[in-house]
């Protein structure tokens, strides 16, 4: 197995201006940068620009890009996802350059646009600047910690996965993703937050790597990811005008998953209300409410969320709608 993880990862105030340096050290001479409307603001440079969304709306036609030797991805997840993904259809290396920290995707080889989300390659370098992601909204820095607690659930799953059906499974990997959340929770929990974006743009490449090592999603998403995929699935379907952000619904997907897993082990008896109290404590939202959705809605991600794709978790063969309207009435998601 081939496992590719970033050669630079610069994470500090003013590190934007650092993607010359990187680009020449890398020697790499003619970058295409993929962002969105809210972030080409910050591509103060002499290179192309396109919109991801251009992108994703057109079909990727490979002599349009001939003489680009590099993607930089700069913006939120889509675009980051975007460029990713053009960057594994050319051939030609990745570099991410996040905005904002809402989500692992930083550092991950996985681009997720659609389900099922697949292997691509790590970026080859991540340039995160602090001072732009501290002053990125507020939501989507607090949809961030949504994406690290689902950690939690993810790993447990992937080791219930290992135990029921055999899967394969990699203690090293686990361990680092779940070290990963449980330091950034204990940190949301006993601090006054000054450096809760240094610590979450940390914590999400160090989880985006944790994927590149187990090769797989397995240490990042379970249960709670396959709860959002349902989501953005039924938002799809039905045509539902909620804007709720990937890690907002993984976060309230980690509060209903770890509460099955409680129930299955008396060691984890507490785990929900911490991460929940973690959740609050950043304004993530932990309510059907808060997060936009009816409660049918909820009830229905829960009980489809078994289908998204092939992997075991908690759900195990599915929730019925009973199971599933108690679920979120008894972790006060509804
Ligand atoms: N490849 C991977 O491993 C992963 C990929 N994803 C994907 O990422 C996407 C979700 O990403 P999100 O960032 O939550 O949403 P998003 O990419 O839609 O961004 C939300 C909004 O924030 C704006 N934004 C970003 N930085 C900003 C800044 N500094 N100032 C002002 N506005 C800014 C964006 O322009 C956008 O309008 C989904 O498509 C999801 O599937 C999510 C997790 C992991
Ligand atoms: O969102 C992700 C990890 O945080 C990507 O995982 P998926 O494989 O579930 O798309
Ligand atoms: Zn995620």
């Amino acid at each position: 197995m081939i496992i590719i993880t970033p050669r630079y990862t610069i994470i500090e105030n003013g590190a934007i201006n650092k993607i010359e340096e990187v680009l020449k050290k890398l020697n790499l001479r003619n970058p295409l940068i993929v962002t969105g409307r809210n972030t080409k603001k910050y591509c103060k440079f002499s290179y192309d620009v396109e919109y991801y969304d251009e992108i994703l709306n057109s079909q990727i036609i490979e002599q349009k890009y001939i003489g680009y030797d590099c993607i930089i991805g700069v913006g939120g997840g889509r675009a980051i996802d975007t460029g990713k993904y053009l960057a594994y259809k050319l051939r030609i290396p990745f570099i991410s350059v996040p905005t904002t920290a809402s989500n692992d995707g930083i550092a991950s080889p996985i681009v997720s646009i659609k389900q099922p989300s697949f292997m691509a390659d790590a970026p080859i370098a991540i340039i995160a600047d602090t001072e732009i992601i501290k002053k990125s909204p507020k939501r989507l820095l607090s949809a961030g910690m949504g994406d690290i607690v689902s950690n939690i659930t993810a790993v447990l799953d992937w080791k219930l996965a290992y135990k029921e059906r055999g899967e394969k499974y990699s203690e090293s990997s686990a361990i680092f993703s779940k070290t990963i959340a449980k330091e950034l929770i204990s940190y949301v929990l006993n601090s006054d937050l000054s450096e809760y974006h240094n610590k979450l743009v940390k914590a999400l490449v160090g989880s985006g790597i944790a994927i590149a090592i187990a090769n797989s999603s397995r240490p990042a998403s379970g249960s709670e990811h396959l709860f959002s995929h349902a989501l953005d699935k039924l938002k799809e379907e039905y045509n539902l005008d909620v804007n709720s952000l990937h890690g907002e619904q993984c976060g309230i997907g980690t509060i209903m998953m770890s509460y099955l897993h409680e129930k299955e082990n008396k060691k984890l008896f507490g785990l929900h209300e911490k991460i929940k109290m973690s959740l609050k404590k950043v304004d993530a939202p932990t309510t059907a409410k808060e997060l936009g959705f009816d409660e049918d809605i909820i009830i229905e991600a829960l009980t489809i969320a078994h289908k998204i794709r092939n992997r075991w978790t908690i759900l195990r063969e599915g929730l019925s709608r009973e199971e599933a309207k108690k679920l979120a009435e008894e972790t006060g998601i509804i």
